[in-house]
This record gives C-alpha cells, structure tokens and sequence, in this order.
C-alpha cells in the first residue's frame, strides 16, 4: 500500500484533485465563454432582426400610405373628370375652344387638391383646352397612353424588364394622373389631369418614416411613373427588385409579404387600389445594413471589454480559489503524511482499516506481523490461522466486526496469544478504535507483550528465587511458610548448614563453592517430596519445610535420608569434595505456631548438631522452664 494512496477519515489523497479542480475550471469557464459569445450573438442576430423588421415596418407603412393617397386622388380626379366631360358637353360648340372652356377647366380645379391641371388632348397629344395656359398647343405624346393605362390596365401588357437597369424618369414632376376619353363632335379627345407635385411632396415630406428611402410608383408593366426620395422628386431610380413589381402588380400585400418574411428585404410592394400601378417603397439596404454594423461597433466596443473585465475578474477569482486549495491540500497531503510517519514510526503494529475492514495503511510493524499479506478479505482468516488460543480469538474477532460494522466504537484492549509471521507464539495485545471524525475508519494496534511478559515473568521469578540454586529465596521461602502455617499443620522445618563451607572458599575459590553450593541445593530438592518447600536461607543454609502431616518420625528419617546424600562427594571440575551438613529440626505446632518461632528452634537445633560435632540432626529441645 503505498502512501499515495492512503485514505484518512474516508478521504482519498490522491493527488487528483487539483486535476478534477483544473477539468471543472476548464468546463465552467468554457461554459461561461461559449454563453458570453451565444448571447452575443444572439443579442447581434436579434438587433439584425429588429433593425431590418423596423426599417421593413417603416417601407410598408409608406408604401400603404403612398397608396391610399394616390387611390383617393385618383378617385377625386375620376369624379372630377365624369363632372367636367358632363358640363363640356352641355356647352354650346362655340363655347367649348374658347375662353369660356378655359374657365371652365379651371374652375373645376377649384377644391381639388391633388389635381395641378385639367386639359382636353386630342389623340395626336396636342392641348387644345387647359386650365393652364401655359399647356395649350403642348404635345403630350404619351399622356393619353398614360391615362388610358390607369384606366384600362389591362389593355397594355406587362414589359420585360429584366432589361432595366437604371431607369430615367423622364416627366417626374408632372405626370398624367388620369384621363379619361371623350368623343366630342365624332372625334376621339381626352380629357387629361395632371397631378399636383407641390401637394404630393407636401404630402409624403410629412411622412418621415421612410427617413432615407424613397417612394416609387410603376407602371403596371414596370414602367416607372415617378419617384420621390430624401425631400426631392427623382429622376433616376435603381430597379433591383423588378419581379416584385410584376408580384404586386399581380397580388396585392400578401405576395410582398411572402417576398419579405423568405428574406429580409427593404423594399415594399403595393398594388394602388383600382389604379394600375405599383407603389413601391425603397430603402438601401446597404446603408441600413451599415448604419447598423457602425452601431453594432459601437456596441461592441463598450460590451466587449466589460466581457473582458468580467472574465478576468472570474479567471483571477477562480486562480486565487485554486491556489487555496492547492495549498490546502497540500497542507493536508503534508498532514497525512505526517500522521503515516507518526504510525510507521510506532513500535507497535497499527493498521487503520477503511469501509469494510478494507486495510488502507499498514505500518512495517504491521506488515512484518502480516508477512506483507494485503488482502483485505483475509483479515479475519489471518487471525484465524495465527490464533494460539482459538475461542479467544474467536471472541475476540466478534468484538471487532461488531466495531467494523459501526454497532461499537471501540473493542476494549485485549490479550490474545497469536503465532506470527515465523510460526512463533507470542502474546498481543489488541486495541480496535472507530475514528470519532470518520464512519468509517478503524484503527487496530496490536501492542507485543511477548517480552514484557517475559520480562515480568523473570522479576517474578528473580524476586521470588535464589539465583544460584534455583530453590526459593527466604523472602518466599518465608511467605510459603507462613501460608503453610495457616492452613497445613503439622509440619516440619528442617534449618540445614554445611560444615566448613568456608575451608573451601576459601582453599578451592569462590567459584568451587558456587558449584558445590549448587549441587547441594539439588540434592536436598531431590530427596524430598515435590510438595515440600526448600529454600536457601543464607551463605550455606538451606531450609526445608516437610508439608502435612509431617510426623516426628518424618522429619528425622529425611533429616538422616540429607546428611547421608550430603556428606557424600561433590565432583567439581574432575576433583572431589567431601562436606557433610548439621541439621536443625522443629516442629510446628509443638514448637511454635509463627514463623519467626519456628526457623529459630530450627536454627537453634541446627547449633546444637554444630556443637555435637557436625553432620548430624537434632530436633530442637525448648530449654527447661526456670524453676
Ligand atoms: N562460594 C560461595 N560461598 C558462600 C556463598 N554464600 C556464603 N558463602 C560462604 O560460606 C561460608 C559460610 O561460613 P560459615 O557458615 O560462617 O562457617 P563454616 O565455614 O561453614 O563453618 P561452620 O558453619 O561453623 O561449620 C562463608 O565463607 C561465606 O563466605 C556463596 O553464595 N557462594
């Protein structure tokens, strides 16, 4: 398990983060860019829209007001015309070329707004009557052809004019709104009304939707009739558009209509009402197309660096958040690795488990214990398999699943006797812990008791046994005693001292002594029973406590039973040594219930065998009672 991928509180550290943060980052801000850039362009496309929707508005409602004016003037015109023939032919012959028609021709303008003239035409053109002086004798070569045209469209057939380019109006500002024919005296006339300009100027300079568009009005058959634009009548106009002409002439709005949603256009096309023209109202889409885009400049101009600041204000606020996070996670990473330290560093074995049981991080300790076997599923069956002492292990793995599974915190520390990775037994203690942060990490440390316990087991023995023989030290030679005095009487103690132990220090060394010292020891232990007590005393003196029931007779035949094995030779390092061993013998109850009382009598009995000159026993004697 590497350190990488250690898991602590149920974090996974590994080291992607900043990656997934810096795929986020990429994402949010190519989101924020892509809608920076898609409402731009919808913000473009939809003032596009509007400007050509307002502009096509603006063209259609001049054209429907062109139209109207031209349909009532053309109406005015027709009743005046239908009055002016019914009063001509009520004058007399005489009347009809004279003054008197001229004044007649007048007066009927009189009133009528729209009407700059009202003349009688033959059918060579020439102006015979006007109410305009100026117009007698004029040649109007086309005007009854007009006229007639307005009246009878039908009777002239539309032009092709894909020809027309440039098209020159030639009789703008007085052309020939209607005529009408007359038969006077069996002769074909016309009865012919020009249009005022002033009023149709007047007129449409009070409109000022087209702004810089204009106002054409055509022929049935494309012919332009004339044109009005930027304040002036116009002498030229651009046909782009000529099938929409024929389109109007033919069905009037819906088809400009139709021409208009396909495709933005900056033309309006209206069929004039019961008059055989087409009003067409025009603007240069080029320059609507331009204003618009300088506009749009400007626009861009204010909004794209506010999308600039904005954007690096995001950038730098997203940057600053990252590098705390960097060094946030850095910190942890740091963190974590420390705490891996900490645990690799312990002399226990400590294994923090994830969701599971799943071991996430080991230390050597642990991974020496588990002979570097990782799988998880394991864990239990290595328990299992290392159990020195079945049931308890046993017990023991219920505790921790039951911390595993989250029903306990903690498994009270507990011994187990385990074999470890070598197939050596050894004594654990096992610690299980819930992480208070974490649902789901557990911590076991398994604390090696092998030695102490062998430790404590050497104190224990080293307290309680004399180092050189192995017998029991007087300390616990006097506790067993007094235990066996409480509950098994009668017994006996037997004080055993070698004779002139000294002559071989001192003759043979210290270390001849040891060994004879030890093998005297051994001997007493053998000849008594396992249940009997013996212990070393001092220098030379052993003690033995014969357990109950320890008769008199008792005492004396083991007393002779350690005189007879002690005073026989001792080899030491191929030489032999001959010692014997006085023996002191008390009884208890006879000669005392206490522990002081008894080893005394045992001792003074023991001097008494001294003083009757050594390798014997005596039991003790109380001296006589004073008289
Ligand atoms: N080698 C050895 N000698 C010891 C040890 N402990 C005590 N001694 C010696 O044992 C001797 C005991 O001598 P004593 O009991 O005073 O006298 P003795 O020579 O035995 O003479 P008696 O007791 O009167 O027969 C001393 O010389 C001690 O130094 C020991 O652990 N090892």
């Amino acid at each position: 398990m590497s350190e990488s991928e250690f898991s602590w509180g149920g974090r996974a550290f590994d080291g992607d983060i900043t990656g997934r943060a810096n795929r986020m980052l990429y994402i949010l801000l190519a989101i924020f860019a892509c809608s920076g850039i898609g409402l731009l362009a919808w913000g473009i496309s939809r003032d596009y829209r509007q400007t050509i929707d307002t502009h096509a508005r603006q063209l259609d409602v001049g054209a429907m007001v062109a139209e109207d004016y031209l349909s009532q003037a053309l109406e005015q015109t027709r009743l005046l015309l239908m009055d002016r023939a019914s009063q001509w032919e009520q004058l007399p012959a005489s009347a009809r070329l004279g003054g008197q028609a001229q004044a007649l021709l007048k007066a009927g303008l009189q009133g009528v707004p729209n009407v700059r003239s009202v003349s009688l035409v033959r059918t060579d053109g020439r102006v015979v009557a006007s109410s305009e002086p100026a117009n007698l004798g004029l040649l109007l070569p086309e005007a009854p052809q007009r006229g007639a045209l307005m009246w009878l469209s039908q009777a002239y057939p539309g032009r092709d004019l894909a020809e027309a380019g440039k098209v020159v109006i030639s009789d703008a500002p007085g052309f020939v709104l209607a005529a009408m024919p007359l038969e006077l005296e069996g002769e074909q006339w016309w009865a012919v009304a020009t249009l005022s300009p002033e009023t149709f100027r007047n007129y449409f300079s009070r409109l000022d939707l087209l702004g810089e568009g204009r106002l054409e009005v055509y022929r049935y058959d494309g012919v332009p009739l004339f044109a009005y634009g930027s304040g002036q009548w116009l002498t030229t106009v651009e046909r782009q558009d000529r099938f929409g002409v024929q389109l109007a002439a033919r069905e009037i709005g819906p088809a400009a209509e139709r021409l208009r949603l396909g495709e933005p256009v900056l033309e309006s096309y209206r069929a004039a009402r019961r008059m055989p023209v087409v009003v067409v109202a025009a603007e240069n889409r080029a320059r609507v197309l331009a204003d618009w885009r300088s506009n749009l400049q400007m626009s861009l101009w204010v909004f794209l660096p506010l999308l600039a600041g904005l954007l690096a204000a995001t950038l730098m606020m997203v940057r600053q958040r990252f590098s705390a996070i960097r060094s946030m996670e850095a910190r942890t990473q740091a963190e974590v690795s420390r705490l891996a330290q900490l645990i690799d560093s312990l002399p226990d074995a400590v294994v923090v488990l994830g969701r599971g049981g799943f071991p996430l991080h080991g230390n050597p300790e642990w991974r020496r214990f588990t002979g570097e076997q990782h799988d998880h599923d394991s864990l239990l069956s290595l328990y299992r398999t290392r159990a020195g002492d079945r049931p308890v292990t046993e017990s023991w793995l219920a505790k921790l699943s039951r911390v595993l599974q989250g029903s306990q915190t903690h498994a009270p520390p507990e011994e187990l006797s385990l074999f470890d990775a070598d197939g050596q037994p050894r004594v654990y203690q096992l610690t299980v812990q819930r992480l208070t942060d974490s649902a789901d990490t557990v911590v076991l440390v398994q604390h090696d008791l092998t030695d102490s316990h062998a430790h404590a087991h050497k104190l224990r023995y080293l307290s309680s046994h004399d180092e050189l023989t192995g017998l029991y030290n007087r300390a616990c030679f006097n506790e067993l005693l007094a235990q066996s005095l409480e509950h098994a009487l009668p017994l006996a103690v037997l004080f055993v001292d070698l004779d002139h132990f000294k002559d071989i220090n001192d003759a043979q060394g210290h270390q001849t002594g040891d060994q004879i010292l030890i093998k005297a020891a051994r001997r007493i232990q053998q000849s008594v029973r396992p249940t009997d007590i013996v212990g070393r005393y001092g220098g030379d003196e052993f003690v033995v406590v014969l357990s109950a029931p320890a008769l008199p007779a008792l005492a004396e035949r083991v007393a002779g039973r350690l005189n007879q094995q002690l005073s026989m030779p001792f080899e030491v390092d191929g030489r032999s040594f001959q010692i014997s061993a006085s023996i002191g013998i008390a009884h208890a109850p006879a000669h005392g219930r206490i522990l002081q009382d008894l080893v005394a009598a045992a001792d003074a009995a023991m001097y008494v065998s001294k003083a009757a000159g050594r390798n014997r026993a005596t039991c003790y004697s109380p001296p006589p009672l004073p008289v």
